[in-house]
């Protein structure tokens, strides 16, 4: 049989780590084909091989039957290879054309020629039914809008062998259903996809064949119909996975966070918070849920000092922290896992270790008259990194050459073992293989159950309504409803969360 990609017994290293052990990837042509292991399996690594970006030490690829030799980029692009990253690389002034075009302008008269193009790309946007404006600007078009445009800018460059790495990462509920659709007619198509994913339900739904890996070696390849999501999740962790949430009931205490008639701005100058009020009490977990843009990162942002306040305020027990710096909010006992882990969890050239200490480096025992005292530093990172499995070769590496998944767990090892008294978890598993999900809801559980006020933002509703002990529903800038999660659904949930109304629930 011939398989449209073919790689056979890829190895690649890196110092101290070896991320592909002999593994052998074969995609059918118009099959969705899934990529599934834990965090730092050694995926991304499989596909920048592919793509060309990284040589293999050793291992053969075959791309519809023929050999590639001296692989890089261009040739895996003439190949017909496309690969939607999961951190967009898009300009954001530019348009949507203007983008997609970007290094294959077509030109008229040594002109670029724009309108050409651009009918182009409305072309096969509606070929493929993703209902792009070719005039837009990336700027002013949303998150899934904009991973649309990568999807397009591999087709303009007559790709038929499409890579998606975690696409759904950053997608809302309902861009969701729609990048489903869309693949299922990429593939009808006849293209043929490779799908790296965490998200089982997503395999189940959507992919034909699945191959795991874990630890860098390949466990083997089956037919989706043929498994579970249990049969999967124990194929990549190597042990059973329990996807129900232990816990028991909350014992809330005192108010911790107290938020009064809280209005923010956004970078427009609209309300983006509206006259909110929230509190959260020690000894419980709130979800926040609601649609991507309805003022939660504003919210996130003003609470942890990163945005102005305009009107209301803001106390941590006692104390206001309205308008108040990070550092001082973090030192009136405030943890933030943030929802970006690149622009505001880490400094990626940082080692892991001293990204352990990110807020506290000039605290004792780190720091001994104004000098970085790396002893303690590093036994700190190093007794985290066991604690909360970080996979990386040593706490010296920079935190650039972690797996995204370990990144975030890097962080989210930082944040609670600060024990702090209020944490905010914004997203906290995105990106998280389900062995890890599994442990991070254990790890709020625990904070919670030790008395500390957890706040949770999360898309995934199953997240919020597993985790939260309340559930306070946000739209247009305001706390809409109180939910029990013992008695709603994902479906009520997505109706407050429209707007929607529900007779028996008041907002506190
Ligand atoms: N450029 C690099 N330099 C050094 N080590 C690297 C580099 N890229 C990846 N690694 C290491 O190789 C291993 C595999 O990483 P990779 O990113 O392929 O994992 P992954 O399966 O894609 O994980 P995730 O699901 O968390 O994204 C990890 O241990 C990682 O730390």
């Amino acid at each position: 049989m011939e398989y449209v990609i073919d790689m056979r017994n890829i190895r690649k290293e890196f110092p101290g780590i070896v991320a592909n052990d002999n593994i052998t990837l074969q995609v059918k042509k118009g099959e969705i084909h899934a990529l599934l292991g834990e965090n730092g399996a050694g995926k991304s690594t499989l596909m920048n091989v592919l793509f060309g970006l990284y040589e293999p030490e050793q291992g053969e690829i075959f791309v519809k039957g023929n050999k590639v030799v001296n692989n890089d980029p261009n040739i895996a692009n003439s190949l017909g290879i496309g690969m939607v990253h999961q951190h967009f690389m898009l300009v954001d002034k530019f348009t949507v054309t203007e983008n997609i075009i970007l290094g294959k302008e077509p030109t008229k008269g040594g002109k670029v020629d724009l309108q050409t193009a651009a009918k182009e790309v409305q072309a096969l946007s509606d070929q493929y039914g993703l209902r792009v404006d070719p005039y837009a600007k990336i700027e002013d078009i949303s998150v899934g809008m904009q991973q649309r445009v990568e999807i397009l800018k591999t087709l303009y460059r007559g790709a038929d062998i499409l890579i998606f790495d975690e696409p759904t990462a950053v997608l809302t509920p309902q861009e969701i259903v729609e990048l489903i659709q869309i693949m299922k007619k990429l593939v009808n198509e006849g293209k043929s996809i490779i799908l790296i994913t965490h998200k089982l339900k997503e395999i189940m739904e959507v992919c034909d064949r699945c191959t795991v890996i874990r630890r860098g070696r390949g466990v083997g390849t089956v037919d989706v119909s043929d498994s579970n999501p249990d049969s999967l999740a124990a194929m990549m962790v190597g042990r059973e996975v329990n996807f129900k949430v232990e816990k028991g009931d909350a014992a809330p205490k005192e108010a911790v966070l107290k938020i009064k008639d809280l209005v923010v701005h956004d970078s427009r100058k609209v309300p983006a918070v509206n006259g909110l009020n929230l509190t959260v009490h020690a000894g419980e977990i709130v979800g926040i849920a609601g649609v991507d843009g309805n003022g939660q990162s504003e919210l996130l942002e003003a609470i942890t000092g990163l945005h102005k306040v305009h009107e209301g305020s803001i106390h941590l027990r006692d104390k206001e922290i309205t308008n108040k710096s990070p550092r001082s909010v973090t030192e009136n006992g405030l943890s933030h896992i943030p929802q970006d882990r690149h622009k505001h969890g880490l400094v990626l050239d940082f080692s892991v270790g001293e990204n352990m200490v990110l807020q506290t480096y000039y605290q004792k025992p780190y720091s001994k008259s104004g000098i970085l005292n790396f002893k303690p530093i590093f036994d700190k990172a190093k007794k985290l990194i066991e604690e909360y499995d970080v996979r990386t070769p040593d706490a010296y590496t920079p935190a650039r050459a972690l797996s995204g998944g370990n990144q975030q767990k890097a962080i989210i090892a930082r944040e609670v073992d600060r024990d702090p008294d209020f944490l905010i978890a914004a997203q906290p598993t995105r990106g998280l293989d389900v062995g890890a999900i599994e442990f991070i809801h254990s790890k709020l559980i625990e904070q919670r159950d030790n008395g500390k006020a957890v706040l949770l933002v999360s898309f995934e509703l199953e997240e919020i309504i597993n985790v939260s002990d309340r559930i306070a529903v946000m739209y247009e800038g305001k706390i809409v409803a109180i939910v029990n999660p013992k008695e709603t659904t994902e479906q009520e949930l997505g109706l407050l969360m429209a707007g929607g109304k529900r007779g028996a629930v008041h907002a506190e």
